[in-house]
């Protein structure tokens, strides 16, 4: 997971009260004219110190002094252009990722796999999708605390993260529940990685002050078929399996109504 603590200089926030103040016309002239009267007053001192009336060295001090102004402003011009770059990249952190795990939130993920699933109905390619659900998540909570509860949502996060390929998204849909989108992947291939996550997620071993801790995941997988109109019934698919994953037990995968017809479509753990 990404910090969102960026190194901000102290000077801006009181710059940018000064600049609010003053409105940014007046900031700009006063500013530019107090550089302008420090930039002649530090050459004329130099040159008063260094010998009247010398040519040479009224160029050089007054070459240091332009110097020295270009350097300043160059610097805080920078930090500027850094500062800005860190508070867009923490924006887009905010409006896109879930804070807890790192994963993609809800909203980020219904946007950009709304637009794959759109793709994949119109070129007829495959494509699938997970409903990951902790069981019993309620009792983790409540005997080994919700920091333990956190720490079980990143475990689950990170195993999942892991065993993903590159283009599959990954979000926290809710509380403790995960959605995967599988671009390009069959019903078989989707229930082989559902099936790969859960035993990942069976074998993670977490132990909080001592005490073993267990964890499982019951999973709903549902892949693309023309009686999807909407990205909505594909969830609704996979929500369905995961019910039945619930139902059966727990700890195992279940597929969606007519993902493999004439197959079974059970993993269990
Ligand atoms: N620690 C922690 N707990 C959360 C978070 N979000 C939701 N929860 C908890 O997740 C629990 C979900 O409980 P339930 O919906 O009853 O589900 P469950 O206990 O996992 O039971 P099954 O899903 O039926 O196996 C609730 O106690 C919520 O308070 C979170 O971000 N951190």
């Amino acid at each position: 997971m990404q910090s969102d603590q960026f190194d901000e200089p102290r000077w801006l926030p009181v710059l940018d009260r000064w600049v609010q103040k003053l409105g940014m016309t007046r900031a700009l002239l006063l500013l530019c004219g107090t550089v302008w009267l420090l930039a002649v007053g530090m050459s004329q001192l130099a040159i008063t110190l260094m010998g009247q009336g010398n040519r040479t060295i009224a160029t050089v001090s007054s070459s240091v002094c332009a110097l020295s102004i270009t350097s300043v402003f160059g610097y805080v011009f920078l930090r500027l252009v850094v500062h800005l770059e860190q508070a867009r990249k923490s924006m887009l952190r905010h409006a896109t990722q879930d804070a807890l795990t790192g994963t993609f939130n809800r909203r980020y993920f219904l946007e950009q796999v709304g637009r794959e699933w759109a793709r994949a109905r119109r070129y007829d390619t495959a494509c699938a999708l997970l409903l990951i659900d902790v069981d019993h998540f309620k009792r983790v909570n409540d005997s080994f605390g919700h920091l333990c509860g956190d720490t079980v949502l990143r475990q689950i996060a990170d195993v999942s993260g892991e065993t993903l390929r590159q283009a599959d998204v990954l979000a926290r849909f809710g509380g403790e529940e995960f959605i995967v989108f599988l671009p390009h992947t069959d019903p078989l291939g989707a229930l082989d990685v559902a099936e790969r996550i859960r035993e990942r997620v069976e074998a993670l071993n977490l132990s909080w002050n001592g005490k073993s801790v267990p964890l499982s995941i019951s999973v709903g997988v549902a892949a693309l078929g023309i009686e999807h109109q909407t990205l909505d019934q594909l969830i609704h698919d996979a929500d369905e399996a995961l019910y039945a994953a619930k139902a059966s037990g727990r700890n195992c995968v279940r597929a969606g109504a007519g993902l493999l017809p004439g197959r079974s479509s059970v993993f269990s753990g």
